[in-house]
């Protein structure tokens, strides 16, 4: 039987065009229904045009009110699989939230274009065909959010923009895709770990990401001790190693009950308390900071967000990221 496919489109570079001065801009109606027709050869779709905002624009209230659209779609209509249609620059906080939060089993992806709708080799609607029918397909069930771009499917955990223009933008660096789109049919190589799930009202924390660099100037971090954030994360060096010079404002954190998660600024690999140095992994983990595994950045500011909704306390929330 032909499966029920929900696709939402929420905006993005599949939803806009070029203009003869090389301007990329949203259009007016969205671009997205176009491709429409295309995909009835693939399964009975419902396109629902939610919002159409560039990728930047999303925040992390609107993904929250997406997934309680999802969720309300699914109750209602019964759907088979979900798409949604996104800007590409924050496609992976938007997946990984939704990962994150939703307790479903039908298949949940997100696409979108590297190229707008008018553009020479248009990427768009070959993604939107893919991404349908990988919801379409029942091994895709039970397999957490997927992000589909150029042929390959990808974990939401995992997957990373990797390139400002190429149409294979979207990696996995450290795993690689865990299936990929053939002329015929979609096919798995492997399966997700486990997921987690975090019931969460409304993700109101309010988190900074910084990032370590050499030299890094204290006074950075004055803001974050004067104003009332609820986190802090910090994409440290390497295996999880930071200047010493900012160490004592990072103390002042932690003395007032602020968490701070570190991930690495390698794309590569998991952050481990290893060097036994000033600012070294280990004197980072005796001081409290939690260490966010292989997530990066981006991800691990969203997973602090979600999770400080069921703990602030500091040995929980580092439990939470050794999953
Ligand atoms: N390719 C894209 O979709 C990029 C665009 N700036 C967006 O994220 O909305």
């Amino acid at each position: 039987m032909e499966k029920k496919i929900l696709v939402i489109n929420t905006g993005g570079t599949i939803a806009m065009s070029i203009d003869e001065s090389e301007r990329v801009k949203p259009l007016e109606e969205h671009a997205v229904e176009k491709i429409g027709p295309l995909l009835e050869r693939y399964a009975d779709v419902t396109m629902i045009n939610y919002i159409n905002l560039p990728s930047p624009h999303i925040t992390p209230e609107i993904m929250n009110q997406l997934r309680l659209f999802i969720q309300q779609e699914l109750s209602q209509h019964g759907y088979d699989g979900v798409v949604v249609t996104h800007g590409t620059d924050t496609l992976e906080e938007t997946a990984y939230f939704l990962d994150l939060t939703l307790p479903i089993t039908v298949p949940i992806v997100l696409t979108g274009a590297m190229r707008s709708s008018n553009e020479l080799g248009a990427d768009g609607p070959v993604n939107l065909i893919s991404a349908v029918r990988t919801a379409a397909d029942p091994q895709s069930r039970n397999k957490g959010v997927l992000v589909v771009f150029n042929d390959e499917i990808h974990a939401a955990r995992h997957v990373t923009k990797t390139h400002t223009s190429n149409v294979a933008t979207f990696q996995s660096p450290q795993y690689g895709p865990i299936g990929t789109i053939a002329k015929k049919h979609v096919s798995y190589h492997h399966a997700p770990l486990d997921r987690e799930y975090y019931p969460v009202a409304s993700p109101t924390a309010n988190v900074p990401l910084m990032k370590a660099v050499a030299g890094m100037d204290p006074n950075w971090f004055q803001y974050l001790i004067e104003q009332p954030v609820d986190g802090l994360v910090l994409e440290a060096f390497g295996l999880g190693n930071l200047p010493p010079t900012i160490l004592p404002a990072l103390q002042k954190l932690l003395d007032k009950g602020i968490p701070i998660v570190l991930v690495s600024r390698c794309y590569n690999g998991q952050v481990q308390d290893v060097y036994d140095y000033d600012g070294g992994g280990r004197q980072l983990k005796e001081m409290g900071m939690i260490f966010g595994g292989g997530l990066n950045g981006q991800k691990a500011r969203l997973k602090l967000m979600v999770a400080l909704a069921q703990t602030k306390n500091f040995a929980e929330l580092q439990q939470l990221f050794d999953q």
